[in-house]
């Protein structure tokens, strides 16, 4: 039962705040399918979350970030995934004190599930519950469904741990591994968080969009 927690539709972040030094120019502008992976993001994302906003740092390009308004880094120093995540909960904080919990993804796995905010959401069982997409034994900490009440803590690790590694955080808090696994009869390579890092890679997804299941 869900009654416990009064979590409705919560609020999205793309964080596309990294330097994308293995694509070589901006992830989020990189074209898939006539596409741009942040137009692919956010249409996929919009509909599962109350409002979407997008984590990015530096001017706007002048080709434009899909009408957003982008949110950067709380702290300076691409310090890498986790600046994104402080940066959405503090940003909601300010925003809308009232949300428990803020859901992100990354900007460079443009397949990810139409329910995965669905699914994250009913594995919460508390205000303090961070919810982590798994699939096929892999565990995805971009994506996640975040306490904002543990910024803070977020804040401190940043400051302190010279790593900063997402599973390294979580591993410090109640986390609820959500697991996706695709249906057997997939047979598609573009798994459901394949996650596209190079121009090779983009290429290759380019090529097999057509083979999509
Ligand atoms: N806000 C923010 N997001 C980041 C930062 N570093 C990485 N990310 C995001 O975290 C996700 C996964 O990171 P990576 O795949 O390493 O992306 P990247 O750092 O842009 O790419 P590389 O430079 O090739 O490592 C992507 O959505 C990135 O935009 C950062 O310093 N700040
Ligand atoms: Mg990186």
């Amino acid at each position: 039962m869900q009654e416990e927690t009064s979590l409705i539709k919560p609020p999205g972040f793309i964080l596309a705040g990294g330097l994308s030094s293995r694509m070589g120019s901006p992830k989020a502008l990189a074209i898939l399918g006539g596409e741009t992976l942040l137009a692919r993001a956010a249409n996929r994302l919009a509909p599962q979350v109350s409002a979407l906003h997008l984590n990015w740092n530096g001017p706007i390009p002048a080709e434009g970030l899909c009408g957003f308004s982008p949110v950067p880094d709380e702290i300076g120093g691409h310090a890498g995934p986790l600046a994104g995540i402080l940066t959405a909960m503090r940003h909601i904080a300010r925003i809308d004190p009232a949300t428990s919990h803020v859901v992100t993804v990354p900007i460079d796995a443009p397949f990810f599930p139409l329910d995965l905010v669905a699914r994250l959401k009913a594995a919460i069982r508390s205000e303090e519950d961070i919810a982590i997409a798994f699939s096929e034994g892999n565990m995805h900490p971009v994506f996640g469904l975040w306490p904002v009440v543990i910024a803070d803590d977020l804040e401190n690790f940043l400051g302190n741990d010279d790593k900063r590694r997402v599973r390294a955080f979580i591993a410090r808090h109640p986390m609820i591994a959500v697991n996706f696994d695709p249906p057997e009869e997939t047979d598609s390579p573009l798994r459901p968080f394949l996650n596209l890092n190079t121009p090779e890679e983009l290429a290759w997804a380019g090529q097999m969009l057509p083979n999509q299941g």
